[in-house]
């Protein structure tokens, strides 16, 4: 029997029971699901990352949907606890959704909501500073000043590397990756390599419109690559990002061999997910190459990093924070809420989640559609006409 688990209570008398394994940022997505005739319960448990046990109290024995983490661990056990009490949809609070076991889901018929496109800039721009960070030092410069160890300018204080006319390599050029790309390139005037398993046109034709921008200005032109191989952009590239999802074919996607094949002063930017990286192999090539230097936003198990990596000063590590600005989880707060909204009120799915703005606009009814579903087609869910 599940211990019972601290909770808040919203509108209690609405008609529809939702529970938020969190705390959300911002009300609108509360008041959007009370004024949908929902009771929202919001666990307000002081554990930061709640067990299947906890989730499976939350759930109890009448649910109709459920707003959750990335952090949990969504597979069987909840699936089918969430369809035993009416359940019908969850959300992640995320676009990743690697913590979701969606066949599980698909089993026992329940929706499975993410979060697309609210957070490609906002993480897009913590991968760009983690570049710059590590690129010009600045976490070690800083902890130096801290330290009272500036005793005056020389010349080889801290000296890193310059951006412009060197080349950002992108592995998983989609949403992010695409906007990262876009920001270097633009910000940083660097070439581009990419490696996608798809072609990203819209990105090559962004790269190829500035360089003519800038030959017409009398300036050297940017341009563009899309690899064949991961490992040609792992050679080329100065810095690299990686973007793709978290999946089997990720999983350790660069490891001890592909690390080997990068530039000596290379900068390696990881806002995607942990075990995209083989973090043991990264402390070992930390430690014999000093001048190659990583900016991680995620680690292979969250929220410890693997012995070592602490006390390398070529890495700048922050806590998995590349979504967080106010607009940004305010928004994917919002979304996940329309997502399980949605679902319980029979909406279709709309058409395309890669657009999905008129769900965040705050003074304008959202579309009664759930924004995005992954599972809608295994599902056979309608589609939106809107
Ligand atoms: N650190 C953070 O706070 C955040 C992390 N993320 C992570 O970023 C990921 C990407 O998000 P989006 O850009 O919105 O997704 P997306 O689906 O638009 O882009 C992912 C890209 O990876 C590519 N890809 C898949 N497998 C690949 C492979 N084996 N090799 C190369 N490319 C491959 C896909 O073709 C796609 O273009 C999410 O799944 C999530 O895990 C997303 C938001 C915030
Ligand atoms: O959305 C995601 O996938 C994250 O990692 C947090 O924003």
């Amino acid at each position: 029997m599940a211990k019972p688990v601290q909770i808040e209570v919203w509108n209690p008398n609405g008609k529809y029971r939702v529970v938020s394994t969190k705390s959300m940022p911002g009300t609108r997505w509360i008041n959007l699901l009370i004024q949908q005739d929902c009771r929202l319960e919001i666990c307000t448990e002081k554990k930061t990352i709640l067990s299947v046990d906890d989730i499976l109290a939350l759930i109890g024995d009448r649910c109709d949907g459920v707003i959750g983490q990335l952090t949990e661990d969504w597979g069987e056990t909840l699936f089918s606890a969430l369809s035993k009490a009416g359940g019908k949809a969850f959300s992640n609070m995320a676009v990743g959704y690697n913590n979701v076991d969606v066949e599980a889901a698909n089993k026992y018929g329940v929706a499975v909501g993410n979060t697309p496109g609210v957070l490609t800039e906002t993480t897009a721009e913590l991968a760009a500073s983690l570049s710059l960070a590590a690129a010009r030092r600045i976490v070690e410069a800083d902890e130096f000043m801290r330290a009272g160890k500036y005793e005056g300018w020389l010349p080889h204080l801290f000296v890193g590397n310059l951006l412009k006319g060197q080349t950002v390599g992108v592995i998983g050029a989609g949403r992010i990756g695409s906007a990262y790309a876009r920001m270097m390139v633009e910000g940083f005037k660097m070439n581009l390599i990419y490696y996608d398993l798809y072609q990203s046109t819209r990105l090559e034709k962004f790269v190829t419109a500035y360089g003519q921008f800038l030959k017409a200005n009398g300036e050297q032109p940017v341009t563009w690559k899309r690899a064949s191989s991961m490992e040609e952009v792992l050679r080329e590239a100065d810095v690299i990002s990686l973007h793709p999802i978290l999946d089997k074919t990720t999983y350790h996607l660069v490891n001890k061999e592909r690390l080997a094949l990068m530039k000596k002063e290379a900068i390696l930017v990881n806002c995607s997910r942990g075990p995209v990286i083989d973090e043991v192999a990264l402390v070992e090539h930390l430690r014999e190459n000093p001048m190659f230097r990583v900016g991680l936003d995620v680690f292979e198990d969250e929220p410890y990093m693997k012995p070592g990596l602490a006390d390398m000063k070529n890495a700048v590590v922050v806590p998995h924070i590349a979504s967080a600005s106010k607009w940004t989880r305010e928004g994917m707060a919002t979304l996940a809420a329309l997502n399980v909204l949605g679902k319980i009120k029979g909406y279709p799915i709309w058409s395309n989640p890669n657009s999905v703005e008129p769900f965040l606009n705050e003074n304008a009814t959202p579309p009664a559609a759930c924004p995005s579903i992954v599972n809608s087609k295994a599902l056979g869910l309608p589609v939106s006409k809107l």
